[in-house]
């Protein structure tokens, strides 16, 4: 049964796609996402969640009799966990009990050879998908169905499926360019999400509180502008690099250190967004206290006066502060780790605020692949009350309403290619 996305859009499964076109004998392009938390000293992979979550979709298209072909991206060019997908590889031959052939190559002739060579019953894992320039270039689906990507890999498949939900936000050529070329439909990751959060995301459900940190503050501030001009949250506790330039932002002193950080990473050029955010009122909450690093020694620093060390994490007064916020709300949104989470001395804030929200009364929804690292070290697991989703920047987009280019170019491909289905599965 198609995925009625709010009312809108009707996006074909796996179950649709068989009906309709029939997978047994066919060559599937599907798109993962199986960016996870990297090691920088060592290029280990922290945590497999993702690959754990793609490899029963991977495996159910194999026992249909299909040669498939997966693809994913892992981290962004230039930075620490921008890595090859060897490692990834071998993850996923665990997890799918199945032979994964691996090659080191994306578009060029030794990855379309292989996917040539692909027999029913095989999946080839491609490189990381970034390693292609264009990769990187947010476009439409019909200029990305046009590009060298595209053109290469497209006329070797019969289909492609997209599974990957937490990248469904990039309008990238891996995500957007082939369903206009190719029958597509959604994985059963991608297919869980869509149902998990549509049926339990109750609009209406109040106080709305939203964690966010991490690293990742140009997509977080596109999130908190998004959330706010719909007013889709009632109050942001910040953590991460987030509450780091926040505080800024209200004129606090963080320290030459950490100023130096945020500039070290292009994020003081965000200021002025984030005091237009606060101007215009937006309900967030920034740390009183952090766990920093002086000379190599772990030391707590309140604000107020100039923070001497680099911030590492969030100290024990705002955790404190932010669990009692936390204990009024009927749902809560985290994405995003409060600290930096690689190095254990750093996970107190990310654990004790996934802790206190899973213990409160509200409806729990957990996101981004740092985080669900630390929900997995909890042991957290999907429960009545606790969605884990594999989305972060995807999943705040999705929550606040707007329509992730990677779903609305499935709902185009579905018109292009399943007119018929769609006559028959009409939206009521
Ligand atoms: N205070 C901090 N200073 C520097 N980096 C931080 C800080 N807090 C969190 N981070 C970094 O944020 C990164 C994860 O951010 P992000 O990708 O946005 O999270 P997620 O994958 O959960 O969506 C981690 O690499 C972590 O080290
Ligand atoms: O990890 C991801 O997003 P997230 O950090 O919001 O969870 C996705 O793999 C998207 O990665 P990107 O933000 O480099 O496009």
């Amino acid at each position: 049964m198609p995925c009625s996305l709010r009312n809108k859009y009707l996006i074909p499964t796996i179950d649709d796609l068989d009906k309709y076109f029939g997978i047994k004998g066919s060559k599937i392009l599907i798109r993962i996402d199986i960016n996870s938390p990297i090691k920088p000293e060592t290029g280990e992979i922290l945590d497999d969640s993702r690959i754990r979550a793609h490899a029963e979709t991977l495996r159910e298209l194999v026992e249909r009799g299909a040669a498939v072909v997966a693809m994913s991206h892992q981290g962004r060019p230039g930075e620490s966990d921008f890595v090859s997908l060897n490692k990834h590889a071998e993850l996923l031959e665990k997890h799918t009990g199945m032979t994964i052939h691996f090659i080191d190559d994306v578009i060029g002739p030794a990855a379309r050879e292989e996917i040539k060579k692909l027999r029913t019953g095989e999946i080839l894992l491609l490189d990381n998908t970034r390693l292609v320039s264009e990769e990187i270039i947010e476009a439409t689906p019909e200029k990305h169905a046009e590009s060298i990507f595209v053109s290469r890999l497209a006329p070797l498949f019969n289909y492609y499926i997209n599974d990957a939900f937490a990248t469904a936000h990039r309008s990238q050529p891996s995500i957007v360019g082939f369903p206009m070329k190719l029958p597509s439909a959604a994985g059963r990751v991608m297919e869980r999400e869509l149902v998990a959060l549509s049926k339990l995301y109750n609009p209406e459900e109040r106080p709305r509180v939203f964690v966010l940190g991490g690293g990742k503050v140009h997509d977080t501030l596109r999130i908190l502008e998004y959330l706010h001009s719909n007013r889709a949250v009632d109050r942001i506790l910040a953590t991460g690099l987030v509450a780091e330039l926040f505080l800024v932002a209200k004129g606090v002193d963080i320290g030459e250190a950490n100023m130096k950080v945020l500039e070290s990473k292009g994020l003081l050029a965000l200021l002025p967004r984030a005091r237009r955010l606060l101007l215009k009122g937006l309900p967030i909450e920034t740390p009183v206290d952090f766990k920093t690093l002086v000379n190599d020694n772990v030391e707590v620093e309140a604000i107020g006066s100039s923070i001497k060390g680099v911030i590492k994490d969030i100290g024990p007064q705002t955790i404190k502060m932010y669990v009692e916020i936390m204990k009024e709300a009927r749902l809560i949104v985290l994405r995003g780790p409060a600290g930096v989470i690689e190095d254990p001395r750093f996970q107190d804030g990310s654990k004790e605020l996934l802790r206190a929200a899973v213990e409160s009364s509200a409806y729990v929804i957990v996101g981004g692949g740092h985080l669900n690292s630390i929900a997995a070290k909890l042991g957290l697991s999907e429960r009545p009350n606790l969605h884990i989703s594999t989305g972060g920047g995807a999943l705040l987009l999705f929550l606040a309403g707007e329509d992730l280019p990677g779903l609305v170019a499935l709902a185009k491909s579905a018109q292009k290619f399943f007119d018929k289905f769609l006559k028959q599965a009409a939206l009521p």
